[in-house]
């Protein structure tokens, strides 16, 4: 029913696609989940080609599976694809009125933000004043959980500082689990916002409830950055010292310090909430989702596993720990999309119009999966990745780069101006978890049980079955 007419192609157009009912058609898509999408896209696809458009609500949305036209629209037109489509009202609410880095428009004050956390907080030298926090693995069984945390605890630190109680760091993230889990209910609350006001207030009550506790928990811990950071500064210059190389400087305390560029004044409180909420959420679950189907894959293949262990000594040389990491990127992307891109002007992509009221989705899972790019792309194979192999055996994508300037394989973290600027921060923690958990224990599937690889949609595509290992030390 959702094919009755379709458009031809035209060049002056926006790209081909199903038509459907006006308004209840265009609704119909609104309320699905773009996991839902997913393999209906690919039977367009197939049939229109790589670029293909939906009518969501009432804005077009043109789904990009080619790697040409990504690397196009986003590397060589990367400044007028870089926009953001409008927000929903529940984004707006959460976001302090899009004064975060995902949902700013492409502008002055989404580049000081995104500067700020790129260069004080995420820069190489930066990193290693945070390496203490590095937990040791323990005994797991179901291991999310466990991944989950120990990422909740490097990425709290990183935020807020050392020495939050055990307590502070569960309530934060039980709010976000929260909030997370429900995003999907909240996601309706936008359709006809002063509708749904009426019809789904109890909806609306439990969406301000956790907008309010998210407050509660965060604003003291703001409150006490700024509280710890004057005492620091006098003390500094008491001692007539005011280098400040040597403390950790959590991501509030930069935040602190900034002034907005068109706006010409400091950032509110609830500004300071939504953009280190966006750091946690950004942070935590994609990089505990990868580890745990990248750990999954390892049960699944001991062979895998084996290599890794055995190859320990000359890792750094062989990048086959870096290789397994990216094979899992590219298997199973926490994201199957990116964020939502916008043109910040009217343009034009693979000969179609691309108009500024469009939102543009790049499909990241289908480009990891392209069997014109990838041999066996359903296959977990690290060595692709690596130098030597070459051929049936892998080599298909040595001297990979992420950033894809040159060109495009996968995307996971997205490319160009709105590349994910925490990448560099996931692929270390990729690597020092992996590492780790392989070195100091051994990691077999539970007797009787299999790795199961099925996906569902959470926050991001995570396994649907957890996994569960029987693990044993090597010492
Ligand atoms: C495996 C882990 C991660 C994956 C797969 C991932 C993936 C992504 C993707 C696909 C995007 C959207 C890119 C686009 O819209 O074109 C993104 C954006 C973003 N990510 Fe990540 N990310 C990860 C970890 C992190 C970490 C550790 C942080 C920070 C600590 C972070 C912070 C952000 C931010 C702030 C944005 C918004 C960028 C912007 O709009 O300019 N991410 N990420």
């Amino acid at each position: 029913t959702l094919n009755l007419l379709s458009s031809a192609p035209n060049k002056k157009s926006l790209p081909s696609g199903p038509l459907t009912f006006p308004v209840v058609g265009n609704f119909l898509w609104l309320l699905k989940s773009l996991s839902e999408l997913e393999p209906v896209l690919r039977s367009l696809h197939a049939r229109y080609g790589p670029m293909v458009t939906l009518h969501v609500g009432s804005r077009p949305t043109v789904f990009v599976a080619s790697p040409a036209l990504a690397h196009e629209a986003l590397i060589h037109r990367g400044a007028i694809f870089a926009d953001r489509p409008p927000p929903s009202t529940t984004i707006r609410l959460l976001s302090s009125n899009q004064h975060n880095i995902n949902t700013s428009s492409y502008g002055p004050t989404w580049r000081l933000l995104r500067r700020n956390l790129t260069v004080e907080i995420l820069h190489p030298s930066r990193l290693r004043s945070y390496s203490h926090a590095h937990a040791r693995p323990g005994n797991v069984v179901r291991v999310i959980n466990h991944f989950r945390y120990a990422m909740f605890c490097l990425l709290v630190l990183m935020c807020f500082g050392d020495g939050l109680e055990e307590k502070q760091i569960k309530q934060i993230e039980e709010v976000q689990r929260r909030m997370l889990l429900g995003q999907r209910r909240f996601y309706v609350l936008n359709f006809w916002p002063w509708l749904s006001m009426l019809v789904l207030r109890k909806r609306w009550k439990e969406f301000s409830e956790l907008c309010e506790c998210r407050k509660c928990i965060l604003i003291p811990l703001i409150g006490a950055r700024l509280k710890a950071k004057q005492e620091q500064l006098s003390k500094a210059r008491e001692d007539g010292n005011d280098d400040d190389n040597d403390w950790i400087v959590p991501y509030v305390d930069t935040l602190l310090d900034l002034e907005l560029p068109e706006e010409k004044r400091k950032l509110e409180e609830a500004e300071i909430v939504g953009l280190s909420w966006e750091f946690l959420n950004a942070g935590i679950d994609n990089t505990s989702t990868a580890l745990q189907w990248i750990m999954a894959n390892l049960v699944k293949h001991p062979e895998i596993q084996e290599k890794l262990y055995v190859k320990s000594e000359d890792l750094q040389r062989m990048g086959y720990l870096k290789a397994v990491v990216l094979e899992g990127l590219r298997r199973h992307p926490p994201g199957h999309f990116v964020l939502p891109h916008a043109v910040k002007e009217d343009a034009e992509l693979g000969g179609y119009a691309i108009p500024r009221d469009a939102t543009i989705n790049f499909m990241v899972a289908e480009m990891g999966w392209d069997p014109e790019v990838w041999e066996d792309p359903m296959e977990f194979k690290p060595e692709r990745f690596m130098m030597s192999g070459g051929g049936a055996d892998g080599g298909e994508a040595s001297g990979f780069d992420i950033t894809g300037s040159r060109e495009i394989k996968m995307m996971p973290f997205g490319v160009g101006r709105r590349i994910c600027p925490g990448y560099g921060l996931a692929m270390l923690h990729l690597e020092y978890f992996v590492a780790n958990l392989v070195w100091q224990f051994k990691w077999r599937t539970v007797s009787g049980e299999e790795v199961d690889l099925s996906e569902k949609q959470e926050f991001t595509i995570v396994m649907k079955n957890s996994l569960r290992a029987q693990i044993s030390s090597r010492s």
